[in-house]
């Protein structure tokens, strides 16, 4: 696995292992490390007049020297600027001591335009706001339009949470190592970092493994060995049967689109749960998906126990109320059969007043698994202290909603967080913003559920719907609507079910 995420302390702690381990001492990973941005420079940048090489005074500073001698020696122009003088005996200064360019102060940058920088500043390191002569190299970077491959992290991106302190350079390109951190997939880190590139300096899967990481980029490796594939010998029920509650007569399309997405994603049956006074509006749009009345508690009982339901989404389109509680209840109450409910928009606001009788409905042994879809505001509705938390990250906050919830928190944006409530989380990276159309959210709730009905438990169901669901809407790109999303499925689908036979 290379999809874990390391803090910035965590990756301190994998360095440190992997030198105790061998075969590399530090100097040695950070000559590798230096040798990885150099290799990208020279294939890419092959034009560049003149490469600036802007070193910190830590470790990142480190792996700047080892490029800049690298590439002086390849008959490259550089300029080399420093902030700060390595420690004396660290392994920074040794790679500066093997370095033949003599470093000018950083205070003197002064870029022409054709050159590029190399930003070895700060990187994991970093741990206050970024001020004085960074600033200013960060500016005049901006003046010249110089393309900028940053080392490890853009300095002035916190590795950790990907929030800008102070200021940061935006590159073009960044060069981490081992593996990502959560500042690199968190907004607006991910902005800063542009095309990025992981690289391996030689520390070994063994030496992360014993980190016990439990913060992930959301990829299909992560999820795969879970993913349905329906065997031959099946049938529409053990395929799972998807029950969606549907709003009133003007508020219908939502649920739809939840309806359809659950379809798509393989549930071998899916039912519309309609108020008496919209049936007719859905049965007018509605083929191969089921309807019925359910009015009240009463008839979603019987629903559950006439046809034996495995999943259910409730919330989009439905309409803020006492309705929501009562049956989102009804359904956590649920001890067989139901895998799990995903609670979506309404259904997320509905419970603002008294957010605990559903954590603790979700609490319950035995009860179906709690999915909530929200986006920022219908987090802060939920959980407004952790919104207001200045100090969280979007990750830790997502975590601690799972820990409160009892449930999946998909915490969606253009970094959409996937936590669960034993600790491990997922920050997606493919996402596009194609997605952000009316009724998108909608198919997400179905796809997980679909996913959930299927067997796939909660945590990887949320995970590889948010993944397909993005995967879909960048690969039909402008134009994109709602609507469009379920047939933009299969494709994705298929790619998927078929890697999982080889
Ligand atoms: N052996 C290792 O540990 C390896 C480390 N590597 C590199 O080492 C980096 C981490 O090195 P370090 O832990 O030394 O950290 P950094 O080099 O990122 O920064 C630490 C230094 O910067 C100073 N500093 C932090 N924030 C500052 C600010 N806002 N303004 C001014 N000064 C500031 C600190 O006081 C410290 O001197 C990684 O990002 C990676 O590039 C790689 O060489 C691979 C091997
Ligand atoms: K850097």
């Amino acid at each position: 696995m290379s999809n874990e995420l390391l803090t910035p302390a965590e990756m301190g702690e994998a360095d440190r292992k992997a030198i105790e381990a061998g075969p590399f001492d530090g100097i040695k990973l950070m000559r590798n490390a230096g040798a990885c941005v150099a290799r990208e420079v020279l294939r890419r940048y092959a034009a560049a007049e003149r490469v600036h090489v802007l070193c910190g005074p830590g470790n990142n500073g480190g792996d700047g020297y080892v490029v800049a001698r690298l590439l002086a020696e390849s008959g490259v122009p550089v300029s080399l600027w420093s902030s700060g003088e390595p420690r004396p005996g660290s392994d920074a200064a040794l790679a500066a001591g093997e370095c033949p360019l003599r470093p000018m102060p950083l205070a003197g940058f002064l870029p022409t335009t054709g050159s590029i920088i190399v930003d070895a500043l700060y990187g994991a390191g970093l741990s206050r706001a970024i001020e004085g002569d960074t600033v200013r190299a960060i500016e005049l970077a901006i003046t010249f339009g110089l393309p900028v491959v940053a080392i490890d992290l853009p300095s002035g991106i916190s590795g950790a949470n990907g929030r800008v302190m102070g200021a940061a350079f935006r590159a073009e390109l960044t060069i981490t190592f081992a593996r990502m951190k959560p500042g690199h997939l968190l907004m607006p880190g991910r902005e800063y970092c542009g095309e990025m590139v992981l690289s391996d300096i030689g520390i070994s899967d063994a030496v992360i493994d014993e980190l016990q990481v439990c913060t992930f980029r959301n990829c299909p490796q992560l999820w795969l060995g879970e993913f349905p594939v329906p065997g031959v010998d099946t049938h529409k029920y053990r395929r799972g049967h998807v029950g969606v509650f549907s709003g009133g007569p003007a508020s219908t399309g939502a649920g739809r689109l939840s309806a359809l997405a659950a379809a798509r994603s393989g549930a071998g049956a899916v039912t519309v749960l309609s108020p008496g006074n919209a049936l007719a509006v859905n049965a007018m749009h509605l083929t191969s998906i089921m309807l019925r009345k359910a009015d009240d508690g009463t008839e979603v009982e019987a629903f559950i126990g006439d046809r034996r339901p495995s999943a259910f989404v409730l919330g989009p389109g439905f309409g803020v109320g006492d309705k929501v509680r009562e049956f989102a209840l009804a359904v956590l109450a649920v001890r067989a059969g139901v895998e799990g409910l995903v609670l979506d928009a309404d259904g997320i606001t509905s419970f603002r007043e008294e957010p605990s009788a559903l954590f603790t409905a979700a609490a319950a042994p035995d009860a179906p698994a709690l999915v909530l879809t929200p986006h920022d505001g219908e987090f802060a509705r939920l959980f407004p202290d952790l919104a207001a938390d200045e100090g969280l990250s979007k990750l830790e906050r997502a975590r601690q909603a799972a820990a409160r919830s009892h449930g999946v928190v998909v915490a969606k944006g253009a970094d959409t967080v996937i936590a669960a409530p034993d600790g491990r989380a997922a920050i997606n990276a493919n996402g596009t913003p194609w997605l952000a159309t009316a009724g998108s959210g909608d198919v997400l709730a179905g796809l997980i559920a679909g996913l959930l009905a299927q067997g796939m438990p909660a945590f990887g169901a949320a995970c590889a719907a948010v993944w397909i669901h993005a995967e879909a809407g960048a690969r039909f790109g402008p134009g994109l609507i709602a609507e469009d999303l379920p047939l933009a499925l299969a494709p994705v689908l298929r790619e998927l079910t078929y890697s999982t036979e080889s």
